[in-house]
């Protein structure tokens, strides 16, 4: 595979008013010997999409491909037809909300967020640093150091420093970490508002159900490559389609084994000390079937407890498929 031409003439991205195109092309990229990224193509266009994937998959390198911090070995970045990488014109249309705290504590938000303003060179510092603060409504504590932040209000100064410069393409790696539930729910509501205003939002994550709760469409990435992409809804199918393990505990596991094999809605069975271990091959069918034959059978259900839910498992599943 050959690297692909940056595309040439690039016209200043924040002059336009359209919404960008944030593309990769066959991008790989490589830490020394290490493959952090391996010929992935995707298309974002306006709306949220989440980065799903295990830890290690290749999701920082991606969102730091398209802030301009790395160049692809191969293949092209572009937003709106420029490559961020050595392009500081793109800068401007970029908002990037980092996974680590890189902010001195002992300075405010006010003060952090101006200073953010101050390096994209606004003509109104201040008033951009207010409007910021006022979008991720941390107006009310922006004259306290950071350092008596929550988890919560950290990451939201994090945000409001990222979107200073009204950017049209806001990236968050992993921005829910370590929050409680409720700093969450505030979070996804100031994202989905962004996203809704005709932002381009990209955020990383490798919980399956904030992606579910917030993303319009899902990139999904496993060992540096894209194992799925599209709709939350297809991709979600699949995963419920696959086949699943699920281990029974019955008043009759051996009983249940021979209906169950009757009635076709398992692939295989096995009696383990820990109870009957069944092999369904799609989740659907399997708990539809199993409510029927039980009960015609007169046996009783004890437990059933899923065996191969780890997100592991889920990913390899889309690897493979
Ligand atoms: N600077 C680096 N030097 C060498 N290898 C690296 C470097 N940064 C990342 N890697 C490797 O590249 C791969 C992808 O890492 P990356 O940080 O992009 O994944 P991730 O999906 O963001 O994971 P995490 O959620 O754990 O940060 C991993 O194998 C990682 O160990």
């Amino acid at each position: 595979m050959s690297a692909i031409e940056q595309t040439a003439a690039p016209v200043a991205p924040a002059e336009r008013d359209s919404p960008l195109i944030v593309r990769f092309e066959h991008v790989t990229h490589w830490y020394g010997n290490v493959v952090a990224v391996n010929d992935i193509s995707l298309e974002l266009g306006p709306g949220v999409t989440g980065l799903l994937g295990p830890n290690g998959a290749g999701k920082s390198t991606i969102l730091h491909l398209l802030s301009g911090f790395l160049s692809p070995s191969r293949g092209s970045v572009t937003i709106d037809g420029v490559s961020p990488w050595r392009h500081p014109d793109v800068f401007r249309t970029v908002g990037l909300v980092p996974e680590r705290d890189s902010v001195y504590a002992f300075l405010t938000a006010r003060e952090f967020v101006t200073a953010s303003a101050k390096l994209h060179r606004l003509p109104d510092p201040k008033a951009a640093a207010e409007r910021a603060l006022d979008l991720v409504e941390i107006e009310q504590a922006a004259d306290r150091p950071i350092q008596t932040y929550s988890k919560g209000m950290r990451q939201r100064a994090k945000v409001a420093a990222a979107l200073v410069h009204d950017p049209k393409v806001l990236l968050l790696d992993e921005p829910f970490n370590g929050m409680d539930p409720r700093q969450r729910l505030h979070m996804m509501d100031l994202l989905r508002g962004l996203g809704g205003q005709g932002r381009t939002i990209l955020f990383s994550s490798h919980i399956l159900e904030e992606v579910e709760k917030l993303a319009d469409t899902v990139q999904v990435v496993v060992a540096g490559r894209l194992a799925a992409s599209g709709d939350y809804r297809t991709i979600r199918r699949l995963m419920t389609n696959r086949p699943h393990v699920f281990v029974l505990r019955s008043t009759d596991d051996r009983a249940l084994a021979g209906v169950l094999i009757a009635s076709g809605a398992v692939q295989g069975v096995s009696l383990t000390a820990g109870g009957l271990e069944v092999h369904a091959s799609d989740h659907g069918t399997f708990t539809r079937e199993l409510a029927k034959v039980t009960r015609a059978a007169g046996i009783g259900l004890r437990e059933v407890v899923p065996s191969d839910e780890s997100l592991e498992s889920v990913f390899a599943y889309l690897v493979g498929s």
